[in-house]
């Protein structure tokens, strides 16, 4: 099957700032895919490229085949939904759904006004006046009514209270659902993430730090705990994320595609969430964090 996108030695320079080093990406088609990492790490700029609205410095990226935005055909295959979710504040509802209708070859009206009515959307309410969480959704029906094979969202739901947030995650899956379309999604909100998505890329540093399908990526973390000293001479392919000491216990971040030595009894998988910020913290502090030196340093 065809890759809804595949970046290889994927490379994007703003003047002599690196915002994407050597990118390699496999993602499948039929996902919903995450896209997360620290203010900064390259995600806007790599969605960016896949909308084709960026040109790479270097490397090559295909997006379901071909290069982006190629020409009419591929334009019309993927949504996006910029930061924000700009819509143009003095046309009403009814005016984008025209609007939407005139631009794109695919346009679905039926689908289109199904979700305004589903959503309590007055047509002739201008954009301008609609709630964050009203425009979200405006913004969510325009870019599926396009009928794309690729949907692509950056930080859809950052403004949005705990509820419009839920009413938008499940507006998403719903599409998902009913278009069979593929999905990605920017977010610093890993819990929100964690419901929704089966795919993951973290981004550090303008760099992939770790990508995968989420379950075969939650199969190989775990968190193990044992007496300190316990697991000093772990076997290679245990790769140590984190450590976090204390005068006596140790608690690791680890990862490994075998399972764990016998010896290791108090293990559990992590969650996303937590793997996620099992990376960002190595990125950001380094592999060790040292509760007792720390506690020490605080007491000088
Ligand atoms: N138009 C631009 N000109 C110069 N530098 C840019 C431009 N756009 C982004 N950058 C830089 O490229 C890097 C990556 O930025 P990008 O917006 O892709 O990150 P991000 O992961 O989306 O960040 P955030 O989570 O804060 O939205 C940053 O260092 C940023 O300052």
């Amino acid at each position: 099957m065809t890759p809804v996108l595949r970046t290889r030695g994927l490379h994007k320079r703003y003047g002599r700032r690196h915002a994407l080093t050597d990118v390699t990406l496999d993602i499948p088609p039929g996902r919903i895919v995450a896209l997360v990492g620290p203010n900064g790490a390259g995600k806007s700029t790599l969605l960016g490229l896949t909308c084709g609205l960026l040109t790479p410095t270097a490397g090559t990226i295909e997006v379901l085949g071909t290069r982006p935005a190629a020409d009419a055909a591929g334009l019309a295959k993927v949504g996006f939904v910029a930061q924000d979710t700009p819509v143009y504040a003095g046309l009403s509802v009814a005016d984008h759904l025209r609007l939407g209708a005139r631009l794109n070859p695919g346009w679905d009206e039926g689908l289109a006004q199904r979700r305004i009515k589903q959503i309590g959307l007055d047509p002739a309410q201008k954009a301008g006046r609609l709630s964050g969480g009203q425009r979200a959704q405006l913004a969510l029906t325009i870019a599926a009514a396009k009928r794309p094979e690729l949907l692509i969202f950056d930080e859809p739901v950052a403004a949005l209270d705990p509820l419009a947030r839920r009413n938008f995650l499940q507006s998403l899956m719903e599409f998902v659902a009913e278009l069979e379309v593929s999905v990605i999604l920017s977010s610093h909100l890993l819990s929100d993430l964690e419901r929704v998505c089966d795919h993951l890329v973290v981004l550090v540093a303008s760099q992939v730090e770790l990508a995968g399908e989420v379950d075969d990526l939650i199969a190989a973390h775990y968190r193990i705990v044992g007496a300190r000293g316990d697991f000093d001479a772990l076997p290679p392919e245990i790769e140590v994320l984190l450590a976090e000491h204390t005068a006596r216990q140790s608690t690791l971040t680890v990862r490994t595609s075998q399972p764990l030595p016998v010896s290791i009894q108090n293990a559990e998988h992590l969650d996303l969430e937590d793997m996620v910020l099992a990376y960002l913290t190595r990125a950001a502090y380094g592999p060790v964090d040292d509760l007792a030196a720390r506690v020490l340093e605080a007491q000088r």
